[in-house]
């Protein structure tokens, strides 16, 4: 008998277009077993265009998906063992919370009734108007009941949180550590909120346009890159010949976050130059990804005459 792998999701060469727009190019990564990842990214960077297929959902152009060892489009097998709250789910015009509980009862074979009725009555959730009634946190909020107290050993959810309250926020987090603590399963989460859900995450997949640009361990990304602060003129110069990922200026001074660990020799050149050099929140980190390689947008574009040749091109490859 050959042993599971550690990974519970293995993607290669996945890409999905929808005509000329690569939702996906070429996507490789893998999910592992029992860990809870983070899928970061801007807005339309695929985030959710991943999720759709690995859930079987919608169905790649080309390239391959294994989940738990198969490939889930049309894999009753597997997509049992699924569950992918969307943050834009529809339910029948009729339906009010009984019903989409019952619903989820039927549908998730490891599904925890005690769950979610204690999570029902921590989000308040209603249980007179219908569904579509709902607010937009009270539909975030059933969303996570069923994402929780499902109990699928791959949970997706799409940004989660949209119009939760901060009480109902945190209790989610506090729910979804102490379940997977006890039941511990594959969940991956796409968020904006990064610095507050930074604590849930033991990965993170970070994707751009498309494309993969990191899938590592938080740890790992923790000290990814570093950045310079001090004057315009000064960070400049640090900047020349090293790896840019975003500038930020704010009258005479500025900030540039810098790919990579500083070295001896950066603290050495920072110092020279009265920079001060620090870390790197993953927040900060997936913000200087999206800016590729440029400037934050302070000043009209085109004044910027002094501008290094390594912040104009954006270093990254
Ligand atoms: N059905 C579709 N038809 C056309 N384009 C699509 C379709 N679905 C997704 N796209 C495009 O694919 C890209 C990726 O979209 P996706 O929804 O996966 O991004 P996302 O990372 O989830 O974004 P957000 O953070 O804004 O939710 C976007 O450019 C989007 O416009």
């Amino acid at each position: 008998m050959t042993a599971p792998t550690q990974n519970a999701i293995e993607v290669r060469s996945l890409t999905r277009t929808h005509g000329s727009v690569r939702a996906l190019d070429d996507v490789t990564l893998a999910f592992r077993r029992d860990t809870i990842t983070g899928l970061l990214g801007r807005n339309g960077a695929g985030k959710t265009s991943l999720m759709s297929i690995l859930s079987a959902q919608d169905r790649q152009t080309s390239g391959e998906v294994l989940v738990e060892g198969e490939p889930p489009f049309e894999h009753a097998r597997v997509v049992e063992r699924m569950c992918f709250i969307r943050d834009n789910q529809r339910y029948p015009d009729d339906y009010k919370l009984k019903h989409v509980l019952r619903g989820a009862r039927i549908g998730f074979p490891e599904w925890d009734q005690a769950l979610a009725d204690e999570l029902v009555s921590l989000f308040r959730i209603p249980e007179k108007p219908v569904v579509k009634k709902f607010s937009r946190g009270q539909l975030s909020a059933l969303g996570i009941v069923i994402g929780l107290a499902s109990r699928a050993p791959i949970t997706f959810f799409d940004e989660p949180y949209l119009g939760l309250d901060a009480t109902a926020r945190t209790h989610f987090y506090d729910v979804l550590l102490r379940d997977y603590a006890e039941h511990p399963r594959t969940i991956v989460l796409s968020t904006h909120l990064i610095d507050e859900m930074e604590q849930l995450l033991e990965r993170v997949v970070i994707l751009d346009r498309g494309r993969l640009l990191r899938d590592a361990d938080v740890d790992e990304l923790r000290g990814a890159a570093h950045q310079a602060t001090g004057r315009d003129a000064d960070v400049a110069a640090y900047a020349e010949g090293r790896s840019v990922l975003s500038r930020h200026r704010i009258g005479g001074l500025a900030t540039a976050v810098i790919d990579g660990p500083p070295s001896p020799q950066d603290r050495a050149a920072a110092a020279e130059r009265g920079i001060d050099i620090g870390s790197v929140g993953l927040q900060e980190l997936v913000a200087a990804y999206g800016f590729d390689g440029a400037d934050t947008p302070t000043e009209r574009p085109g004044a910027d005459t002094d501008r290094p040749a390594t912040i104009a091109n954006g270093a990254r490859s």
